[in-house]
This record gives structure tokens, C-alpha cells and sequence, in this order.
């Protein structure tokens, strides 16, 4: 498989969902920089593949752009970028400011910010993709979870507004799933009512995202859609 000049840039990538497509990333030949906020065996296990690893914690201000500014001193031009760092915190008894603003943070003001410092990275490469991984639950709203849907719902509003601003050069797209991959801290109760949720009655795991991400990427027709990969969640 012939490697691609300009690398990807993949937040949290340092597990999960975002390590697979890393991962998958790299054995089809890309070059991957991905975001990691703490040191787990994914990193290195990117770091081992030959990607670039850079330290970030969204959650504020000073450390998006002081990310931003590690990303520029590595690379002057990218390929893609998938927003897929993410924290799914609920609603508790106590002071919910400090999690809403987290999850603001992550969810809506990275993406923003990346995307307005860093697309001129995206500019030098043609085809060029900006990817946010949002929710499916954007779609109804969360009553355990509404500060979460919220700025997932806010990202899904970025999608549009990127979308129409960076067209025709560079696309912008997101996907929107439903369970993919339980916690490992999730009961059989939980995973038993989770799976009834949904027509299909499946945890697919992460290779449906990547499968969607490479739909996106390879595309040259779509912009400012977001794929939905909820397993009929809807028809339910
Ligand atoms: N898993 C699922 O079933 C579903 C996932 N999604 C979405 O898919 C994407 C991937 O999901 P999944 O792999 O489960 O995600 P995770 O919950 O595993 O989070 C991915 C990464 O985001 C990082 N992260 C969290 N907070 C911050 C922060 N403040 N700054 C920087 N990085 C941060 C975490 O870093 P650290 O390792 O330090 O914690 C983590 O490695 C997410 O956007 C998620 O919302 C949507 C629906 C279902
Ligand atoms: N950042 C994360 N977001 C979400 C996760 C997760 O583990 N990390 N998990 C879900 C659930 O799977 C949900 O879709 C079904 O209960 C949602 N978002």
C-alpha cells in the first residue's frame, strides 16, 4: 500500500475507538499524529507504529492552543482532521459547572479552535477532510446525559457552519453513533437494556467508525453531513 504524503491528525487516540482508527490509519498507509491526554498502552503502541505522539488536555483554553501550537511545530501540512476526543460525563447531585464546561470545552471549543488555526494545514493537501464524531443521541436528547448531548449537539452545529465555510477545498463531515463499545465497568443489566435500544441489537465495536471515517475520506461528494451509525436506535 503506497503511503499518503500529508499526515492525519486524530484526537484521543490513546484508546478505544480513536486507537483502532489510528491503528487502521496507519496500516493503510497513512501518516497519524494523534492527541493523547494521559499516558495508557495505546500510546505507545501508536508511538511503536511510527505515529507522532502529542500530549493535550482540552479542557481549557490554554491547553487547545498550546496544542495547536505542537501540532505546527511538527507538520505544515494535514490531510484530515477527526475530532474524536471526547468526555461522556453525567449529570450528579453536585455542581454540574466544572463537567458542562469540560465537556464544552472538548466537545465544541477544540474543534473550533483547531479548525480555525489549523486549516491552513488542510489547505496544502488536496483532498482535505475535517471528521467530528459526534452522538446519535444529538438527535433526541439525554435526560441522564444533557450536558453531554449538548455539546455534542453544539459539535453537530459546527459541522454545518465548517462545512460552508471551508467548501470547495476542504470537506467537513461527522458521524454520529450509538453504542459502539461498552465500558468495562458496564453491568450485564446495563449492556442487556443498551442492545435492546437499538433494531440491531448490537455492540459493533470501533471498525464501524473507521469504516464511515474511510467513507468520508474517500468521498469527494459530500460535505456537511453527518452519518448516522446507530443500529436503527431510531426505528425503536
Ligand atoms: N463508545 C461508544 O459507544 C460511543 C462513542 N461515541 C463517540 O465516539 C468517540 C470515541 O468514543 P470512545 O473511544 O468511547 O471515547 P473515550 O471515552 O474512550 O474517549 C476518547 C479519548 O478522549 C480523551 N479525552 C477526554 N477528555 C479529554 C480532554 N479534556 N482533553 C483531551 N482528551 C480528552 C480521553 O483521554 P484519556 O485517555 O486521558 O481519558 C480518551 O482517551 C467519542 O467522541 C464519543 O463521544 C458516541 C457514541 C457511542
Ligand atoms: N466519550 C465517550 N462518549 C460516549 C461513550 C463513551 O464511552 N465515551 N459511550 C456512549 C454509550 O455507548 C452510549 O452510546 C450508549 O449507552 C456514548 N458516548
Amino acid at each position: 500500500m503506497p503511503s499518503h504524503s500529508a499526515p492525519i491528525l486524530i484526537t484521543g487516540a490513546g484508546q478505544r475507538i480513536g486507537l483502532h482508527c489510528a491503528q487502521q490509519l496507519l496500516a493503510d498507509g497513512y501518516d497519524v499524529i494523534f492527541s493523547y491526554r494521559t499516558e495508557k498502552p495505546g500510546v505507545q503502541t501508536l508511538r511503536d507504529l511510527g505515529a507522532t505522539a502529542l500530549q493535550a488536555d482540552f479542557s481549557t483554553e490554554h491547553g487547545i492552543l498550546g496544542f495547536i501550537e505542537q501540532l505546527k511545530q511538527h507538520t505544515d501540512t494535514l490531510r484530515a482532521i477527526v475530532h474524536n476526543a471526547s468526555a461522556w460525563l453525567p449529570e450528579k447531585t453536585d455542581t454540574q459547572t466544572s463537567d458542562f464546561t469540560q465537556m464544552f470545552s472538548v466537545h465544541m471549543l477544540a474543534p473550533y479552535l483547531i479548525n480555525l488555526h489549523c486549516s491552513e494545514l488542510l489547505e496544502r493537501s488536496n483532498p482535505a477532510d475535517i471528521v467530528h464524531i459526534s452522538d446519535d443521541v444529538t438527535r433526541k436528547g439525554s435526560s441522564k446525559h444533557i450536558a453531554y448531548c449538548a455539546t455534542k449537539a453544539g459539535l453537530d452545529s459546527l459541522t454545518l457552519s465548517f462545512a460552508a465555510k471551508l467548501a470547495p477545498r476542504i470537506k467537513v463531515n461527522g458521524i454520529a453513533p450509538a453504542l459502539l463499545m461498552f465500558n468495562p465497568d458496564d453491568d450485564a443489566a446495563y449492556r442487556t437494556k443498551a442492545l435492546a435500544k437499538s433494531a440491531l441489537g448490537i455492540e459493533p465495536g470501533p471498525q464501524v467508525i473507521y469504516h464511515s471515517l474511510r467513507y468520508l475520506l474517500d468521498n469527494p461528494y459530500v460535505t456537511g453531513t453527518t452519518l448516522t451509525v446507530n443500529g436503527g436506535r431510531h426505528l425503536k
